[in-house]
């Protein structure tokens, strides 16, 4: 397949990804994995809450921003400048057709809806969703596994860099020891101090495709190995919160045992 090809396969299934994943706020189509939306969103409504006002700095990194911007709705009310990266021009792609208003673009309404609530201000859905459009500065390409994950683009260090549901997605078939230089290649990217905002599965050994096989295609994780990584990588004060995916007697595609979420600094 020729990477203009590869590209458009990848452009169809981020677009299917999304219909999949986000088109119900409440997990109802997704059975495995419960209402863990609105659980991702609190956490990070809660550690954006709490580093306004603190003087941390105005730039915030996304790395493996697939074609989602929900994770960035809570950071674009205290960073306006976000850059979104992923590994896959055709996720990005999707990402810049929301930010210029295309009509086919995925409607990401609900979910700013949903954290304009959990914010309780005076602001409208409407005004916050104008704020997120304005904050997403540019969309970059990146990969993790190298030592400058943004290369060829060079960036001044991050105030603050948040990574969603996307290291263990790209190590599947490549272990924990690049998990663990992949945390420190994008740590490479934030400032001393900075912040680092991080979720991700815990306990997947396969995903069910849609041929109905079973794959591996994220990293098997747990949060002692999550948490020692990044000790390992030079981060400090580092909070954890679990989410656990519903007790089941069949899984439907995915064994997956919980997300975490954890915050921490660069020493
Ligand atoms: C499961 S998606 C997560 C997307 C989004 N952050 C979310 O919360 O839904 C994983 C993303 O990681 C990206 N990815 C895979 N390998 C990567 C790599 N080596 N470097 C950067 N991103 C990568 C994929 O292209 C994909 O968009």
């Amino acid at each position: 397949m020729s990477s203009e090809e590869e590209e458009y396969e990848y452009f169809k299934s981020a677009r299917e990804y999304l219909d999949y994943f986000f088109s119900d706020l409440t997990g109802a189509k997704c059975p495995d994995e419960g209402e863990w939306m609105p659980w991702s969103m609190a956490q990070f409504h809660r550690t954006f809450s709490q580093l306004e006002g603190t003087g941390f700095g105005r730039r915030l990194l996304d790395i493996g921003s697939g074609p989602t911007v929900y994770q960035l709705v809570s950071a674009s009310r205290v960073f306006p400048e976000i850059i979104c990266s992923d590994f896959h021009k055709g996720a990005l792609a999707e990402i810049k057709k929301w930010m210029d208003g295309n009509t086919h673009a995925f409607d990401w309404s609900p979910f700013v809806k949903h954290v304009t609530g959990l914010e309780a201000t005076s602001t409208s859905w409407e005004c916050r969703q104008d704020q997120l459009r304005s904050a997403i500065k540019d969309t970059v390409l990146c990969d993790v596994f190298k030592p400058n994950p943004l290369h060829p683009a060079v960036f001044e260090p991050f105030n603050a860099i948040m990574t969603a549901y996307c290291l263990e997605s790209a190590c599947y078939d490549k272990g924990r020891h690049a998990y663990a230089q992949a945390i420190r290649n994008i740590s490479s990217l934030l400032k001393p101090g900075g912040h680092l905002i991080l979720q991700t599965y815990i306990g997947v050994t396969y995903w069910v495709d849609k041929e109905g096989i079973k794959t591996q295609d994220s990293l098997c994780l747990d949060t002692d190995f999550v948490l020692t990584s990044l000790s390992e990588a030079g981060f400090t004060d580092l909070e954890t919160s679990e989410y656990k995916t519903p007790q089941r007697e069949k899984c439907h595609y995915s064994d997956i045992k919980g997300m975490l979420h954890v915050t921490g600094r660069k020493i």
